[in-house]
């Protein structure tokens, strides 16, 4: 035991003696890393017998260091920079978001308020629709209690042909030869006071009077509602009848120089207008227009849109006939089909150039022919179709003259023997016809002789078989003399049947011309009797008296 304690006293020494050799390189290894930090933090010089590589290691961790401080600091403002700029996007979207949301409200208001106006757009065009029917109901059953035949009255403004050269009055500048004025919108005044003549002082009623003032525009607005009858299948016809030089071409076509005002526009041009307006709001039957002009003259008919080059000053001569189911038809009668009121205007001046004219006392630049401008509408309607098309058949109505069966590619003209429906469709047609009619006249008063005077016989006397077919449809003649005048025979499908005939009197204002205004508005007042199924019995005694009047 006791040299086991001595061993074991031996070792502890031993082990007391490495302990204090390692508390000695503990302390020293403290220094040196002590001195290595201070050194490194630049708090020590390094020796100058470090080694150069250690040195340069330094200066490189140092320079490292500062280089991540740099950035830390950096990126730390890059960091809030874009934070700041994140939330400013943020704010941004959520205002765009409210935008698009408040947009989406009111595109869906919009929407519902187009939704609401398209409903009542059709709304409106049912209305429309139901009025237009109503509307041709209503004219339909005016112009039937009024008749077929209406007649309207236009005094022309007094012009220097109104005045005899050695008027004492035109040398005045007075205007009191004036002996028509419209009284009212119906009546007209004839009161003429001349010393050694008897008083006349008598007062007319027409559908509608138009003094001197009211302008083309006016007249044509009450013709207007008519037109929409071709679209019923009806014929109309609106003729002017008048002396001589009394506006009768300056109604239907306007004034002799060409005026670039359409305020100026005759009947004629306004009405094909008008006609093509009406097309367009319901061109249901592919409608097809047509027209023809020709002129009677000296009882003749010529065509004049035929193309023939061995009569360059006037038309081709033409003929009327009356076809197997009664219609009057002219063969070979030169149609023109048109589109347009611009192609109608072109066919209208070719056939103009050619219409007969001659220089009376009366009037420099007189008509000596009647001209008729037919217009003819073509549409087809399926047979199917219960709907009121123009031209159909009515149940309980009578068949109009205008309805004709042809085939679905065949075009059947105004009066031709009608072709057996073998195709589903139905062609019907209707006719405008526009007419101005050569100026009645006294010879004596126009001055006219030799050729001229034969032209005037032939005027008058075709004028007076056009009031014969009036006097005699007025009289509920059993006989209608219609093919006592070329003139008559033309125009009997749009004098006689349901055609609907607008007569427009026109007269001069002036004194000198007083016994052919009462001559023109005494036919007027014949024609206006002419009312379907309600003609007056006239005692003979009357009936001579008015015969007298009309030819005074
Ligand atoms: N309402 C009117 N306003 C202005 N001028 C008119 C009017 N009516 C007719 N005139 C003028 O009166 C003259 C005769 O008119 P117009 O040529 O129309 O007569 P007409 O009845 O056709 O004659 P005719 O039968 O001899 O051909 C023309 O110079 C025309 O310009």
């Amino acid at each position: 035991k006791e040299e086991r304690i001595v061993e074991l006293e031996t070792e502890n020494a031993i082990l007391h003696l490495k302990l204090a050799e390692y508390q000695e390189r503990v302390g020293r290894s403290r220094r040196e890393a002590t001195w290595f930090y201070a050194l490194l933090n630049g708090q020590q010089q390094w020796p100058s017998s470090a080694h150069p590589a250690l040195v340069q290691i330094c200066h490189l961790i140092q320079k490292l260091k500062q280089d991540v401080k740099d950035f830390r600091s950096s990126f730390l403002d890059l960091l809030s920079s874009c934070q700041a700029q994140y939330q400013e996007q943020l704010s941004n979207m959520a205002a765009a978001i409210r935008r698009a949301q408040l947009s989406t409200e009111n595109l869906q208001a919009c929407q519902s308020e187009i939704l609401h106006l398209q409903l009542s757009l059709k709304e409106m065009d049912m209305r429309y629709h139901v009025e237009k029917q109503r509307r041709r109901e209503l004219h339909n059953t005016l112009v039937e209690l009024k008749g077929n035949i209406r007649v309207h009255c236009r005094i022309r403004p007094l012009l220097p042909l109104d005045c005899e050269l050695d008027d004492p009055i035109l040398q005045n500048g007075s205007d009191s030869r004036e002996v028509a004025h419209a009284v009212d919108e119906e009546t007209i005044l004839v009161r003429c006071d001349r010393p050694g003549h008897p008083l006349i002082n008598k007062t007319y009623n027409f559908e509608r009077v138009y003094g001197p003032a009211e302008p083309q525009t006016a007249v044509f607005a009450d013709v207007c509602p008519l037109l929409t009858s071709l679209l019923d299948g009806y014929n109309v016809c609106i003729m002017a009848y008048g002396q001589t030089g009394s506006g009768k071409s300056y109604t239907m076509l306007g004034p002799e120089l060409p005026s670039d005002a359409h305020s100026d526009l005759g009947l004629i041009p306004r009405a094909v207008e008008e006609f093509f307006r009406l097309i367009s709001e319901n061109p249901s039957g592919s409608p097809k227009v047509d027209v023809s002009i020709l002129e009677i003259y000296n009882n003749d008919i010529f065509d004049l849109l035929a193309k023939d080059s061995s009569t360059v000053v006037s038309g081709v001569k033409r003929d009327v006939v009356t076809t197997q189911d009664g219609c009057t038809e002219v063969p070979l009668l030169t149609r023109g089909a048109i589109t347009s009121v611009l192609e109608f205007m072109e066919l209208f001046h070719q056939g103009l150039r050619l219409r007969a004219k001659n220089p009376t006392l009366v009037h420099a630049d007189s008509s000596r022919s009647h001209l008729i401008v037919t217009v003819t509408l073509t549409t087809a309607t399926s047979l199917a179709s219960t709907d009121q098309q123009p031209g159909q058949t009515l149940p309980g109505k009578r068949t109009r003259a205008s309805e004709r069966w042809s085939s679905a590619h065949q075009a059947s003209p105004p009066g031709s023997v009608p072709v057996d429906p073998v195709g589903s469709r139905k062609q019907v047609w209707s006719r405008l016809q526009l007419v101005d009619l050569a100026g009645s006249e006294c010879a004596g008063m126009s001055g006219v002789t030799g050729l001229a005077l034969r032209e005037t016989s032939f005027i008058n006397r075709s004028l007076a078989a056009l009031a014969d077919v009036l006097g005699a449809l007025s009289e509920h003649r059993g006989h209608i003399p219609y093919r006592n005048s070329k003139l008559t025979h033309l125009l009997q499908d749009s004098i006689g049947g349901d055609a609907k005939l607008l007569v427009i009197l026109c007269v001069s204002p002036g004194q000198k011309h007083v016994a052919e205004t009462l001559q023109s508005l005494g036919f007027g007042t014949r024609a206006r009797q002419v009312k379907r199924g309600q003609a007056r019995k006239k005692s003979p005694h009357s009936q001579i008296r008015e015969w007298c009047l009309g030819s005074a």
